[in-house]
């Protein structure tokens, strides 16, 4: 399921009249668009196969869900699609679009009817992978397609099998053409952290929330291309995390000049946490416990968060006395800092029943009874 800008998970609506309308044979979306067949669904919509009762031909059109984010989705694509009318879609190899229409308060929007989905022309072929006589044109298509986008200056963003259609499974070499460009952006609109894309197919900077742009469907594209080669996904997941995983697994862990310019803001630059050692006794000489300071420190900071060593644990460590009773040090450390807090709110309380008046007395008078009753206790 692709993420929307911002990172939002598109809501599962419940369906629509319209949705549902796509779903029935025969029922009419807009004046005359008679539904014939279901094609898909996607996060975004619901996509019909319908005969223009008009012209008595076949299109497929897709019904957004009616979320109001979903719409702004809707709207999104549409002025994508607007910007695209500038290229030949023959030439550049994405779907044809033929406008839009509303049905009631839903966006419909038409386009030329397609065959198949990659992932479905892959899994026709048992998932075994498609020969490399098949694979090259279908990879130059792609290619020739980012290639047209970039000139028009939009990035793709949501690149993956499912957002690939062939023409017609049939013929030889098949051709392939991009639909779906409601996650696509003009480049220039790339805000850096925007989570869009597919968890498996998004490059690397885009789950690391950096700057992304063109490069980034490229990644895109060589899983595509991996894919269609193999007949599997290379890194899928659900998680991002897990994908990051395969990935530094695979190739390593990703340059840190991912577009984003790093700052070095660092005072001391340590290979290991170890070496705090000899930088403190470089800045400072050498002094008692500067190895049991670097042992807590390691301890704390580490970079497992249930490796991580608690409050309680770090009071106790040899680097504070070990001779000394920590523990009872600690719960009269915790006490005394209760006991300071609930004393010095007594005050407070006095002090906003004259500011506020006898329309709040009652609560702050059970409030101040309630300090009075626990202060004594301490005090005591
Ligand atoms: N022009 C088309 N011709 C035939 N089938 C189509 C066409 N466009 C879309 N489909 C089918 O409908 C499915 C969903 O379409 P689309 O990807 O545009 O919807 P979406 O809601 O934006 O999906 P996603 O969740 O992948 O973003 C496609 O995977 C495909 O099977």
């Amino acid at each position: 399921v692709p993420l929307m800008k911002g990172g939002k998970q598109q809501p599962h609506s419940p369906y629509t009249t319209a949705i549902r309308k796509t779903r029935v044979k025969g029922s009419i979306l807009g004046n005359h668009y008679k539904v014939e067949a279901f094609l898909g669904e996607g996060g975004f919509g619901i996509v019909a196969k319908c005969r223009d009762t008009m012209t008595n031909r076949a299109v497929a059109i897709k019904v957004n869900k009616s979320d109001p984010d979903i719409l702004q989705q809707a709207k999104l694509e549409i002025f994508i699609l607007e910007q695209l009318r500038r290229l030949d879609p023959d030439a550049a190899n994405i779907v044809k679009w033929n406008g839009f229409f509303h049905d009631g308060e839903w966006v419909c929007l038409k386009f030329e009817l397609l065959d198949q989905c990659l992932w479905d022309y892959i899994g026709d072929r048992k998932n075994q992978g498609l020969p490399i006589s098949e694979v090259r044109p279908i990879l130059g298509h792609l290619t020739n397609a980012l290639s047209h986008l970039g000139s028009v200056g939009i990035v793709r963003a949501d690149l993956k099998p499912g957002n690939i259609m062939v023409v017609n499974r049939y013929e030889s070499p098949v051709k392939v053409r991009l639909i779906d460009f409601g996650l696509a952006c003009p480049a220039s609109a790339v805000m850096p952290g925007d989570r869009v894309g597919t968890v498996g197919y998004s490059a690397p900077e885009v789950m690391l929330g950096l700057p992304y742009n063109e490069a980034s469907d490229m990644w895109s594209l060589g899983l595509v291309a991996v894919e269609l080669g193999t007949g599997v996904p290379l890194y899928p997941g659900n998680e991002d995390y897990d994908v990051l995983k395969f990935i530094i697994e695979t190739q390593g862990q990703p340059p840190d000049h991912t577009g984003y310019e790093s700052l070095e803001t660092r005072y001391i630059k340590l290979t290991r946490l170890d070496d705090l050692e000899q930088v403190m006794m470089f800045r400072r000489g050498p002094e008692n416990g500067q190895r049991l300071f670097v042992s807590l420190i390691k301890q704390i900071l580490a970079s497992d968060a249930n490796q991580r060593i608690t409050l309680l644990e770090v009071l106790r460590h040899p680097f504070f006395n070990p001779k000394k009773k920590i523990k009872n040090n600690i719960e009269t450390n915790f006490a005394i800092s209760h006991r300071c807090q609930t004393l010095a709110r007594g005050p407070n309380l006095a002090h906003s029943l004259i500011t506020f008046g006898p329309r709040s007395h009652t609560k702050l008078l059970l409030e101040l009874a309630y300090w009075y009753y626990t202060a004594n206790i301490y005090i005591v």
